[in-house]
């Protein structure tokens, strides 16, 4: 058995699903065998089952057979998955835990026509190597629940409890935020590439600056502002870079993004309908 001694059942063996039962696996806490996968085609699972997971793609009999049920499909096949295990769940014994972008406690609940415990949370891809930043909310969970929850996540990354309010702009800011940060490392490189490197060179020594440069926050706890001022000699060719980035609206753009990915994510379930 897990260490948590549950039966998962991840609806949705996608990137997120896949990922998900990789970090729990690899974090230590988690057995393969007691996670089932489901998607349509099956055959799509045969590396995970290789490797020890369960696979289905029969949602009903994977609920009946959990005790909590992972939804990591995306927002617009939700209603017909849900509409499919709703015979299946029994209240008092299964947990959902929704990763579903843009879909409310309330919208799962009112769609299975059961009141179930349902904790959302907005993990990122990097849960595949436990270093996912996890937002976790839920309007009728008990605190049990919750802990359970975090536990969960915390195997595979860092966690923060919020309100379900600011779920929309937890998906922009740490979900879609791998995608906006990969960017600025891309970006970063084909700069390093075209003052001198090759192109794979360029991009390990701009990752391991990025990793750098993250690190730092999260080692000091300190602002960017504080570690900025210790690169930026005056009248050095820091803040010169720096300054024409921000003359070309730099951090205008990423704010704006971050804005616009929140804005969409909020609609991304009822625009479908
Ligand atoms: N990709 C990301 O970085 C993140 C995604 N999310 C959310 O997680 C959810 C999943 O996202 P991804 O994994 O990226 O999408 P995905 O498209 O890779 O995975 C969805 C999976 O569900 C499967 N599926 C479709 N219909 C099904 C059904 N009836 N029964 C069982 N499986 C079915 C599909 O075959 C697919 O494998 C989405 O709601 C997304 O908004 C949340 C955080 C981060
Ligand atoms: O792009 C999307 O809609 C999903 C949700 C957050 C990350 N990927």
């Amino acid at each position: 058995m897990s260490e948590l001694n549950k039966k998962i059942a991840i609806l949705g063996g996608g990137n997120m699903g896949i990922a998900l039962a990789k970090g729990m696996v690899a974090a230590g806490k988690y057995r393969a065998e007691d996670i089932t996968l489901t998607r349509r085609n099956t055959k799509l699972l045969e590396p995970m089952v290789a490797q020890g997971y369960r696979a289905s793609s029969n949602n009903a009999l994977a609920v009946a057979e959990a005790d909590i049920i992972v939804l990591s499909i995306l927002p617009q096949q939700l209603d017909s998955v849900l509409d499919t295990i709703s015979e299946s769940i029994d209240p008092s014994r299964h947990l959902f835990i929704s990763i579903v972008t843009g879909v409310a406690v309330t919208d799962i609940i009112s769609r299975i026509g059961k009141v179930v415990e349902v904790v959302r949370a907005m993990p990122n891809t990097a849960i595949a190597i436990q270093q996912s930043m996890t937002c976790i909310a839920s309007k009728n969970a008990s605190p049990q629940n919750m802990e359970l929850v975090k536990e969960i996540f915390s195997a595979v990354g860092e966690t923060v409890e919020i309100e379900e309010e600011l779920m929309s702009s937890a998906t922009a800011l740490v979900a879609c935020g791998i995608a906006f940060f990969l960017r600025s490392i891309r970006a970063a490189a084909q700069g390093g590439t075209e003052i001198g490197f090759h192109a794979g060179d360029a991009l390990r020594m701009a990752a391991q600056t990025a990793k750098g440069a993250a690190s730092l926050l999260l080692h000091f706890g300190s602002h960017p502002e504080n570690e900025i001022d210790k690169v930026t000699s005056p009248k050095g060719c820091t803040i010169a870079g720096l300054n024409e980035m921000e003359h070309n609206g730099f951090s205008s753009a990423m704010i704006k993004g971050i804005r616009t990915s929140a804005q969409k994510a909020e609609k991304l379930y009822t625009d479908d309908k």
